[in-house]
């Protein structure tokens, strides 16, 4: 089960539970926004079919059994679900209070909330607008005495799980090691997501018998200590939210027909990313029979547990006892925008809707509304890539629009640049505000770059759905380190970093150590050095006290004997062992935080690079400014109306853009290595998802498309050259505007940054035809390193190249020495490759032999 949720290249969560919750007043009854002034109460229900096209029509009017709607993107799917519930309310057909509409995430939810109560006004009120998470929790309060919790209980975001799982580890002796507690948290929030619970998961595992293999033995154990401990804590984890409810609802038939006769009308949005414990939510509320056969991929037929709780209800009746009539379902879902199969989301509850399902309705849309066909063209070339989909004929009568333009940058400081500028002059020319923007990546990291140019031209953005770069815990405490290194009298941030990582030097310990400062008018950091004179300290604590300051002061020797600010940071990631943990940890928001820290490595090399009399101090201060000026072009919350008239760019990655549209789209990064995600390729499934990103990525924008992609990218301050996105080479030429078509490598002119993967991962260079690579590169292993690895051979090895010699280059074949500059490891050569063009390769980093 476990497999199904591959913990590699896991984006972070696309919504983290916390903030779902967070958002949710469980005291509070339906709370709406105000209606729009002059709002009618209830519209007539005529007007809300007007401009509908008739399968829209016939959508918003079906009743009856269960609705599927499966279109492409920007068909209307959310349209049609905001006025159908809106003829619901006006034609008396439901009451708001019946109705429950489901999207994922707040800001989705929030978004369907506004647009219905623009149509009907007040009365949309008391509707249940939500996501899965916040409608489990007003569910779970109300009805917490059933299940023996108190209605106030907590919910243990992921931070709160791991502590907890930390502390059962410990007392089951598990060796940390082999059982690391993210790990084993991982795999039971994907038995969760699958409604397998700790006495499920010994039998099935068959560790209730004493069979199974030792990690299970050991992960059954651990999940039932985990849930018992949740109980006592009256807590829940995110996971819980939604397996409890379906719980409660198996397990009490009059609970669960309570809830069926409230909501007569569920509807779900982006109905493709429910999971398995998802899609018995909604067939629990609505009410509607289980199928007879049980899933293949899942826990069982029903997933249901009458004991859930520690109650002794009787046995549910799968197929339902109440007499409530089933109440009206309509899901709305394309399998092609499915980008959630790494948290158990399957596309089989789309795909097999009907079979589940035998009378209902299905209702393709196939008019597209919100792009131009150039646009829609060039996404349907991508995911007609994709074997076994559906055919879809999305169409547009909206006309050809912009040529789709395509940029080859040397480098991401090069591909963020062409991108400012390109908003600045599309500004001027064409009244394009900066709100009409969004610029999306595949992975978090690589909004830094963006970021920096967008803040040093003054453009104002945010980052919807992350946090800005340098707000980040992991950017912020190895910043931390750094300044503590620069200034050992800097006690907020040695104290920031006394425990992190984790090395037994607890609250208490730090408290003693405070107080004797404050007693000898001391900095904590020179309290520290004089550790063996506080009182109170036990030797444990003692000897990790001193351990750390020794550490520190070895550090600040590193710094003092010149060493850059990059060396001094890849020191402290070592040395600490920050690094080692987050890259033993098979949480994906953990890969993201090594990538954001390799961009952190990244800065501070340029920094080394454009300053090279700068020091660790001077580093800090520039990183400072940047910090400090970050706060400045934001709307007021992140989330709200902006604060500028003109709106602010917005940055996200491809997930968080699900369900949104925006006139003008950058979509950058499109390198194989980067998007495709480098650890995706290897795996065809994972490969297939990477399309659906692609064709979510592509279908955002309305009217004009910006494909980039920059030639070389820069991790661990190693220059890495990438190839063209497989993507790209599918877009017919006759679509594309290609501005800059070919890397000029300008970059080796100021030894920024370039390379290949000579003696790495092979990586075939930039260039060709600037749409695509002909030659690709062997795709990585999955356990080849994380990040990208170019190394350089030795400086004995560079070959020496004068005008005229014959060369053979691993990707480029064999060439022609048209012009050298340096010499020895700077040697930079003009090869001609014939076909594949004249290359600039700094011979050090490039593959390249003498004939
Ligand atoms: N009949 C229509 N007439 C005019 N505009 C429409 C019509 N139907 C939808 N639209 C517009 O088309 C755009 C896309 O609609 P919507 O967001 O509902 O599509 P979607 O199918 O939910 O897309 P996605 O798959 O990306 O979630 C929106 O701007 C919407 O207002
Ligand atoms: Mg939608």
């Amino acid at each position: 089960m476990g497999s199904r949720r591959s913990p590699r290249d896991r984006p972070e969560r696309p919504e983290q539970p916390d903030q779902a919750v967070r958002d949710l007043d469980p005291a509070e009854g339906d709370r709406g926004f105000a209606p729009a002034p002059g709002a009618p109460s209830v519209r007539d229900p005529e007007s809300l079919l007007v401009g509908l096209n008739p399968q829209q029509r016939e959508a918003v009017l079906h009743s009856g059994g269960p609705l599927l709607i499966v279109a492409g993107a920007g068909s209307g799917k959310t349209r049609v679900l905001t006025h159908r519930i809106a003829h619901l309310l006006a034609t008396r057909r439901a009451r708001a209070g019946e109705i429950l509409a489901i999207t994922f995430t707040n800001k989705a939810a929030a978004e369907m909330r506004e647009r219905v109560e623009a149509l009907v006004g007040p009365p949309a009120k008391a509707m249940w607008v939500s996501t899965f998470h916040s409608a489990c929790v007003r569910i779970l309060r109300k009805e917490a005495k059933t299940l023996g919790l108190r209605s106030s209980f907590s919910i243990y975001d992921s931070a709160d799980s791991l502590k907890l799982m930390t502390m059962v580890a410990r007392e089951l002796e598990l060796d940390p090691k082999r059982y690391p507690p993210k790990a084993l948290i991982s795999k039971i929030s994907a038995l969760k997501d699958e409604l397998v619970d700790p006495a499920d998961f010994a039998r099935t595992s068959g560790t209730a018998a004493g069979a199974g293999d030792e990690f299970d033995t050991v992960l059954a154990q651990a999940y039932d200590r985990y849930q018992a401990r949740l109980r006592q804590a009256h807590a829940l984890d995110f996971d819980d939210l939604i397996m409890t409810t379906v719980h409660l609802l198996q397990a009490f038939p009059a609970v669960a027909e309570h809830y069926r006769r409230r909501f007569r009308h569920v509807l779900v949005d982006e109905y493709q990313d429910t999971n398995h414990a998802q899609y018995m939510l909604v067939r629990e509320l609505a009410g509607i029979s289980a199928p007879a056969a049980p899933r293949p991929d899942g826990a069982g037929p029903s997933g249901a547990r009458p004991d859930a709780t520690g109650t002794d209800a009787a046995p549910p009746d799968a197929t339902g006892t109440d007499a409530v009539a089933p109440g009206e379902l309509t899901v709305v879902g394309d399998a092609d925008q499915s980008i959630y199969a790494f948290r158990g989301a399957t596309i089989r509850n789309i795909v097999e809707f009907e079979a589940d399902y035998p009378n209902a309705r299905t209702i393709l849309l196939e008019q597209n509304y919100r792009s131009t066909q150039n646009i829609l063209s060039a996404a349907n070339a991508v995911i007609s890539r994709n074997t076994g989909r559906k055919r879809k004929r999305l169409w547009t009568d909206s006309g050809a629009g912009p040529a789709i333009v395509g940029y080859v940058a040397d480098n991401e400081h090069e591909e963020a640049r062409f991108i400012a500028e390109e908003i600045d002059r599309l500004g001027d020319s064409d009244g394009v505000r900066p709100g009409d923007v969004a610029i999306f990546y595949r992975a978090n990291a690589q909004s830094r770059a963006l970021e920096e140019v967008l803040i040093r031209v003054g453009l104002p953005y945010k980052v919807v759905g992350g946090t800005r770069f340098y707000e980040r815990r992991e950017i912020k405490d190895a910043v931390a380190y750094l300044r503590a290194i620069a200034n050992p009298d800097d006690d907020v941030n040695l104290r920031r970093i006394l425990n992190v990582p984790k090395r037994g030097l607890g609250d208490r310990s730090e408290a003693m150590v405070n107080a004797f400062a404050e007693r000898e008018r001391l900095s904590f950091g020179a309290a520290l050095a004089r550790v063996d004179e506080v009182p109170g300290l036990g030797t444990r604590a003692l000897t990790g006290l001193r351990a750390f300051d020794a550490m520190m002061n070895e550090l600040r020797a590193l710094a003092a004997t010149g060493a850059g600010p990059a060396e001094v940071l890849g020191a402290v990631l070592d040395r600490t062992g920050y690094l080692a943990e987050l890259r033993a940890s098979d949480d994906p928001q953990d890969a993201a935080r090594v990538e954001n820290l390799s961009e952190l490595h990244a800065v501070a090399s340029e920094f080394e690079q454009s300053e090279p009399d700068g020091d660790l101090a001077d580093f800090l201060e520039r990183v400072s400014l940047v910090a400090d000026s970050d706060q400045i072009p934001s709307d007021d919350d992140g989330d709200g109306a902006p604060k500028v008239d003109q709106g602010v760019v917005t940055l996200m990655t491809l997930h968080t853009a699900k369900g949104l549209e925006f006139p003008v789209v950058f979509l950058t990064g499109l390198e194989d290595g980067t998007f495709p995600h480098m650890r995706s390729m290897a795996d065809e499934t994972q490969l297939a998802e990477e399309r659906r990103l692609a064709y979510v990525g592509l279908t955002r924008a309305r009217e004009r498309l910006y494909l980039s992609r920059a030639a070389v990218r820069t991790s661990w301050g190693m220059p890495n050259e990438f190839p063209a996105s497989r993507f790209l080479d599918d877009l017919p030429e006759e679509l594309m505007d290609w501005r800059r078509r070919e890397s000029s490598m300008s970059v080796l002119r100021s030894g920024a940054g370039y390379g290949s993967g000579y003696g790495g991962s092979s990586y075939a260079g930039s260039g060709g035809s600037g749409q695509g690579q002909k030659k690709r590169p062997v795709p990585p292993s999955p356990d080849a390193p994380k990040l990208g690895s170019a190394t350089p051979r030795p400086a004995g090895d560079v070959p020496s190249l004068a005008i005229g010699d014959k060369v053979t280059h691993d990707a480029y074949g064999l060439g022609t020495v048209v012009g050298v500059e340096g010499a020895g490891a700077n040697s930079v050569a003009k090869i001609d490759f014939g076909s594949d063009g004249t290359k600039r390769l700094l011979l050090r980093y490039s593959p390249v032999t003498k004939l």
